[in-house]
C-alpha cells in the first residue's frame, strides 16, 4: 500500500480509475465546491478521519486514495473496526474528515457547509440501510417520493413507475411497510434511493435484515440498477454473497486500502476476507488470483 504522497491525479481522466492499491497519493486541498467532468461518481483522496484525543485517539482512516467508476457497483469490506463504515459516511457527506478529500459527482465536497452538504446529499445521494428507514404510516408510493415532496420537487411519473416496475412493486404501492415483507420494504427502500437519479445510492449493510432469498434479489436489483439504469452504487456489507454481486471488491484493513477484487465470487471474498482477517492484508491481495490488484 502506498503511503506516500506524489504528484496529483486528473479525476478527468477515464484511465485514472484502476490502480487503486498502487496508486499514489494526491493531497488536495479543501476548499469551495469546485466542478469537473469526471469518470468517476466518488473519489477520495488521502483520507483521514480519527476520533478522540491524546492515548484515547483512534485512526479509523490513515490516509485512503480510492476511485469508484460511474455506473459501477462496488462492496467495501474488511475485518470489523477496519473503518468501513467511516470511509462510507465521508464519501457520503455524513461525516467530516481530518484530512484529504473527497469528490462526489465532481464536486469537492471536503469545505463544504452544513448548509450546502444537506442539500447535497437530499439532491444527488441516496442511502438504503440496513433498518430499510421507512415512515410507517405513509404507503410504498408515498414513502418512495417522500425525499423530493420534502424538496418541494415533483417526481417524475413516468420515471417513478419504471422503477417500480423493475422492482417489482406496481402492486404495492398502496400498501404501507407493515403489509410488505421486509424484502419487498427493502425494495421500496432501494425505489426511494433511485428516485431522485442521485449520484450515488450509498447502502449500509442493505441485506442484513434479510432472509437468504429477500438477500439475493435485493442485491441482483440493485445490479440491475447499474446495468439498466447506469447507477453507480457503493455499499458496506460483511457478506460474501452480497458483495459477490458486486462489480468490484475494495477490501479494507486497519484504516488502508488492503487491496480489491474485481468480478469478485464468493469464494474470492471469503478466501480475501479470511486472509485479512488473520492479519495477512497483503497477502489477500497476492492470494487471489484473478482479479486482485
Ligand atoms: N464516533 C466514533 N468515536 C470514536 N471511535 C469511533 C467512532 N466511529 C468509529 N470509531 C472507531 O473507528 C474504527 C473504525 O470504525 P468503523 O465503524 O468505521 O469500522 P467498520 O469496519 O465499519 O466496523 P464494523 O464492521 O464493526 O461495523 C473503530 O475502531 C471504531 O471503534
Amino acid at each position: 500500500m502506498s503511503t506516500a504522497a506524489a504528484s496529483p491525479r486528473d479525476h478527468t481522466s477515464p484511465t485514472a480509475g484502476h490502480a487503486v492499491a498502487s496508486s499514489p497519493l494526491a493531497t488536495r486541498a479543501p476548499g469551495p465546491a469546485a466542478t469537473t467532468t469526471t469518470a468517476h461518481a466518488v473519489s477520495a483522496r488521502a483520507l483521514t478521519r480519527s476520533y478522540g484525543k491524546g492515548d484515547a485517539q483512534v485512526h479509523a482512516l490513515r490516509g485512503v486514495d480510492v476511485d469508484f467508476e460511474t455506473g459501477r457497483f462496488t462492496a467495501i469490506m474488511g475485518p470489523s473496526g477496519s473503518g468501513k463504515s467511516t470511509l462510507m459516511h465521508c464519501l457520503a457527506g455524513l461525516d467530516t474528515p481530518t484530512s484529504g478529500s473527497v469528490m462526489l459527482g465532481g464536486t469537492e465536497i471536503t469545505g463544504l457547509d452544513d448548509t450546502a452538504l444537506t442539500r447535497l446529499r437530499r439532491d444527488r445521494v441516496g442511502f438504503v440501510f440496513q433498518s430499510f428507514n421507512l415512515v410507517p404510516t405513509l404507503t410504498a408510493e408515498q414513502n418512495i417520493v417522500l425525499p423530493l415532496e420534502l424538496a418541494s420537487k415533483k417526481p417524475d411519473r413516468a420515471w417513478l413507475e419504471e422503477i417500480t416496475a423493475t422492482l417489482g412493486l406496481t402492486d404495492r404501492l398502496n400498501h404501507r411497510p407493515h403489509e410488505l415483507s421486509g424484502g419487498q420494504q427493502q425494495r421500496v427502500a432501494v425505489a426511494r434511493a433511485l428516485l431522485t437519479r442521485p449520484d450515488v445510492v450509498f447502502g449500509d449493510e442493505p441485506t442484513g435484515n434479510l432472509d437468504t432469498a429477500a438477500s439475493a434479489e435485493v442485491m441482483g436489483l440493485l445490479r440491475r440498477s447499474t446495468r439498466e439504469m447506469g447507477q453507480t452504487i457503493i455499499m458496506v456489507t460483511h457478506d460474501p454473497v452480497a458483495a459477490s454481486a458486486a462489480d468490484r471488491v475494495v477490501l479494507l484493513a486497519d484504516g488502508v486500502l488492503a487491496g480489491e477484487l474485481i468480478g469478485p465470487t464468493v469464494e474470492s471474498v471469503t478466501e480475501a476476507m479470511t486472509a485479512l482477517s488473520t492479519g495477512a492484508a497483503q497477502g489477500a491481495s497476492a492470494s487471489v488470483r484473478g482479479g486482485v490488484r
